[in-house]
């Protein structure tokens, strides 16, 4: 039908009869059609002229029609793909949340046009201090970036494909021009390719890079890659993106189920032949270094984050399968290398074919679940639901720095899990798996409220109506805070591992969160920074999600009233205090009920014993002054009873 109609549209069109009537030869008058009204007799005769003349308006003028012929459309159309598919090579463009060879979305796409179209494929990785500095990167996150590119080059040099690693130190809003007009010059290439970040600066610059790339007939092409499912696939039933988890959690889930497509894994690229590495361009490329390390970015605990940071997408596959396999295990809880077995390790990890994990009997509060075949004892992901709150072992997966670096894809880690519920992913508090899957869930979902909010990349709060709320200028207790002295143990073992692993389990990071805005009221935006800085796995759509839930002004459906009291929220994340104790060792020898609040559980001299600092804030008071703040955003008083 629409065949139909096309034909009609274009046979009526100007351009099909190559020029107006009066280029026609008709319009010549040489051998005129007669007009319809010129039909003479009535009947047949009328209508054949009718049809004559609206035929011959069709007729090209012979000059039209010979210049055409001179250019025919066909080879001018080739020609103009020719001008911007042209180029001698092409670029993938590695960024700073895709370092990975493997189901990497924009490398799988370069790699098929590169194939297409016989053409060597590069891999490219601009370092951008600018960018790193404007956005708080860590040392630490940088250098892993480092060791993780190391890994790859020699990877891709297996296929001989070179990974070319160069510094943009100059002004970081100039890096579009200096992709479009030095770095893909220098390599003949036409082509770059690229997966998609979400934060306003860098979605800016990549909109730059095809604007300005299509001027210079450059052809740059963006792809979604980091999530499981895409920023602005779902609306709320009004047409806007949703601002509440739980809600989009239910569609995220609904929308796996229904589009398994989401989940395919991209395919490994293709290599480049032997005679690259000979190549006068290309062949350089091959012997260039990833650095190792960037000025500005010095990894002062180097040695030990390669230990409980080690790099590759095997080994974020390995600590995956530690998590999924092996039950948790106290001495594991701090700096041990995340591949650690635990207690009950008795599988070949490697080959998990037959493994499936079922339920067994499933409860609301603890779903147990066993291993079906090979193994039947606890594991890490089988008791997540009931256990991801305590800190006092490796209860979580230690997979965030490689999932914010992109060592591993998101797909590749729900795969796995589908595959031991027997091919479903489930989503939900009421086992193990779902609930974790749930946490991989909250990743999307901030992703999605930075990609929609852009407001919240931009230093604003996501609920506006706090950002006049008054804070504390306190550097004497923000420096307590960050240095692991605030007198609540819970917060200052928490603060230690931050500085020490760079790393922290979920809960700490919430209690330490709630206490620098709530307890001490400094402003939560000093709070993301330190974090950033430290965290190996920081990315701002987590750690400002992160932040402003636990500050009130972000996503938290109930955010007045949640002001997280540290000596029970201890409890919660230390049970049994083993968590405390590994991190302040100074408090190593106290009873289970003591450790959590020594300066009220023991004698003064008791805790003058201690070498260890009384409380820098009284809870109560402090939680009344937040919640006057809160209230009357603006008010700079203490609250009152
Ligand atoms: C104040 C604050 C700051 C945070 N900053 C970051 C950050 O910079 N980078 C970061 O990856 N996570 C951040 N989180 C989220 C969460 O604390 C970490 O992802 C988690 O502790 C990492 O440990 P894991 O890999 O063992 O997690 P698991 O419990 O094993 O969870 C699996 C994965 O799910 C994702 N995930 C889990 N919880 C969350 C969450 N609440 N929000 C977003 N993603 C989540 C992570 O990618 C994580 O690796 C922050 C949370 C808070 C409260």
């Amino acid at each position: 039908m629409s065949h139909v109609k096309r034909d009609k549209k274009e046979s009526t069109s100007k351009q099909e009869s190559g020029n107006d009537v009066s280029g026609t030869d008709a319009g010549k008058g040489k051998k005129r059609a007669p007009s319809p009204d010129e039909g003479g007799a009535a009947g047949d005769r009328g209508k054949r002229h009718k049809a004559a003349y609206e035929v011959h308006q069709k007729i090209a003028h012979a000059v039209n029609a010979a210049r055409v012929d001179r250019e025919p459309p066909l080879d001018k159309l080739l020609a103009a793909q020719e001008k911007i598919w042209g180029g001698e090579s092409v670029v993938y463009w590695m960024r700073m949340e895709d370092v990975r060879v493997k189901d990497n979305r924009a490398l799988a796409l370069a790699s098929e046009f590169a194939q297409q179209n016989s053409l060597p494929l590069i891999v490219l990785f601009v370092l951008v201090p600018g960018d790193y500095k404007a956005h708080d990167r860590s040392a630490r996150s940088i250098d892993f970036r480092l060791r993780n590119l190391r890994n790859i080059k020699v990877k891709l040099q297996e296929k001989n494909i070179p990974l070319h690693v160069i510094t943009h130190a100059g002004n970081r809003f100039r890096l579009p021009e200096k992709i479009i007009d030095e770095i893909l010059p220098s390599m003949k290439a036409t082509h770059i390719f690229a997966n998609m970040e979400y934060e306003v600066d860098e979605l800016r610059r990549d909109i730059e890079v095809l604007e300005y790339g299509a001027k210079q007939n450059v052809r740059a092409m963006f792809v979604h890659d980091r999530l499981a499912v895409p920023p602005g696939t779902f609306k709320t039933g009004q047409g806007k993106p949703y601002g509440v988890f739980s809600p989009w959690q239910r569609k995220w889930q609904a929308f796996l189920e229904a589009h398994e497509e989401h989940l395919f894994e991209a395919a490994d690229p293709e290599g480049n032949e032997d005679g690259l590495r000979s190549h006068t361009i290309y062949g350089k490329l091959f012997d260039g270094e990833v650095p190792e390390c960037l000025e500005g970015f010095e990894c002062r605990d180097r040695d030990l984050m390669k230990v409980v940071w080690p790099e590759g997408n095997e080994v974020a596959v390995q600590v995956l399968n530690r998590f999924l396999y092996c039950s948790a295990r106290k001495a594991d809880l701090g700096l041990v290398d995340p591949r650690t077995m635990g207690q009950e390790m008795s599988i070949d990890l490697e080959s998990d074919d037959d493994v499936q994990l079922i339920e067994d009997e499933p409860t609301k509060s603890k779903a147990k679940l066993s291993l079906k075949g090979k193994m039947a004892s606890p594991t890490r992901l089988r008791d997540y639901a009931s256990s991801r709150n305590s800190a006092d072992s490796n209860t979580s997966s230690r997979l965030s720095p490689y999932l914010a670096s992109g060592v591993i894809s998101i797909r590749t880690i729900l795969n796995k899990v589908k595959k031991l519920l027997g091919n479903k992913l489930e989503s939900g508090r009421d086992s193990g798996p779902g609930t974790w899957v749930m946490e991989c869930a909250w990743r999307d979902f901030y992703n999605h409220v930075t990609a929609a909010f852009p407001r919240v990349s931009m230093g604003r709060p996501f609920q506006e109506k706090f950002a006049e709320v008054q804070w504390e200028v306190d550097e004497e207790k923000f420096n307590a805070w960050k240095e692991g002295r605030t007198g609540y143990p819970i917060v200052d073992a928490a603060m230690k591992q931050c500085a020490l692993m760079g790393w922290m389990h979920n809960r700490p990071r919430m209690i330490c969160a709630s206490f620098l805005v709530k307890d001490l009221m400094i402003d939560w935006h000093l709070g993301e920074q330190y974090f950033m800085q430290q965290f190996m796995d920081g990315d701002l759509a987590a750690n400002n999600g992160g932040w402003q839930w636990t500050a009130s002004t972000g996503t938290d459906p109930q955010p007045a009233f949640r002001i997280f009291n540290p000596t029970s929220q201890s409890e919660t994340a230390s049970p049994d205090g083993a968590y405390i104790r590994y991190w302040v060792p100074e408090l190593a020898s106290l009873s289970d009920k003591a450790v959590h609040n020594p300066y009220e559980k023991l004698s003064p001299k008791e805790f003058a014993k201690l070498n260890y600092p009384a409380p820098i804030v009284d809870h109560a008071k402090a939680r009344k002054r937040a919640l006057a703040r809160y209230k009357n955003p603006g008010y700079h008083g203490e609250g009152s009873d």
